[in-house]
């Protein structure tokens, strides 16, 4: 039975890439567990949107942070200090899709793009608020958006792959660099479910690309949305992973575990078909 109690009463968050998708389920997540909330993020009209519609009154905040860049991040920490006092969570999840080819027909501008988004951003909002929170002496919690395309090859096109695989190697590293300070940092890596990023990036809509996550899916009967994914982040940032650090908490449904082109053993035969 789900418990009523707040699991992030008093604590303070930044989200990047908050005023969308995951994010923004998180972003409200957190906030009904108890949580300050800042939503750094460059979509500006969204994002104080999704601040506004929570409520109390202030418990959320947006400010304008493009996560390639240093001085925004520094500002999103510095925000979040002065505006609840403390920083005790982070999660590192803008994000975008990257241009739609494979290494032989690859824009370097397109790789740059989305290693800069993803792998420069992550890095420096680590270092932002792991120094923040070690200054402070704060047990914090620090979760990074991976993916199943940090993993296996053939999901995503290779600049997306590229980066994911770069977030979880970042994540190991601050996971090692960060201990010592008491604060935790780890990956939630999702399978495909129906966001802007997403829907965009297959040309689908939200029923058609669940449609096509679903038909792809190992576990039968549900459909991945970002109420999970926000769900895992909640774990990972509040005390019930309190000894849980450097890992990566793979919410796929079994897709990368089970290789669907072996032989399959189905009621006392193989099945090769
Ligand atoms: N949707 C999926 O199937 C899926 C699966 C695995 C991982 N992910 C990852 O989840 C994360 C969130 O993506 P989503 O699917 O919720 O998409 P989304 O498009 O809904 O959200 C992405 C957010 O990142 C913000 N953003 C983009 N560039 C930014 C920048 N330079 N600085 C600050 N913010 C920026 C966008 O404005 C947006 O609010 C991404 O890291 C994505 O790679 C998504």
């Amino acid at each position: 039975m789900a418990s009523n109690k707040l699991k992030l009463e008093g604590k303070v968050a930044i989200i990047t890439g908050g005023a969308s998708g995951i994010g923004e389920t998180t972003t409200r997540l957190f906030a009904a567990h108890g949580a300050s909330v800042v939503i750094a993020d460059i979509n500006a009209s969204l994002g104080h949107l999704v601040a506004a519609s929570i409520s109390p009154p202030g418990r959320c905040s947006f400010i304008h942070c493009d996560v390639r860049n240093e001085l925004d991040l520094a500002a999103a920490v510095d925000h979040a200090i002065t505006t609840y006092g403390r920083l005790d969570i982070l999660f590192s999840n803008a994000g975008v899709a990257g241009p739609p080819t494979g290494v032989l027909d690859l824009d370097p501008a397109g790789l740059d793009h989305t290693l800069a988004v993803h792998v420069r951003g992550t890095a420096l909002a680590i270092k932002h608020a792991g120094q923040a929170m070690a200054a402070a002496g704060t047990r914090g919690s620090i979760i990074c958006t991976a993916s199943v395309a940090g993993i296996h090859g053939g999901f995503t096109p290779a600049a997306y792959m590229t980066a994911k695989h770069a977030v979880l190697g970042l994540a190991k590293a601050a996971a090692a660099d960060l201990g010592g300070k008491g604060v935790r940092v780890n990956c939630v890596s999702p399978y495909l479910l129906a966001t802007p990023l997403a829907c965009g990036a297959y040309g689908m809509d939200a029923a058609k690309l669940e449609e096509t996550s679903s038909a792809g899916a190992i576990l039968k009967g549900t459909v991945l949305r970002a109420d999970d994914v926000a769900a895992a982040v909640l774990f990972l940032a509040s005390d019930d992973s309190a000894f849980i650090s450097g890992h990566n908490l793979v919410i796929d449904g079994g897709v990368t575990v089970v290789n669907t082109t072996l032989p399959k053993f189905v009621e006392g035969k193989y099945d090769l078909a």
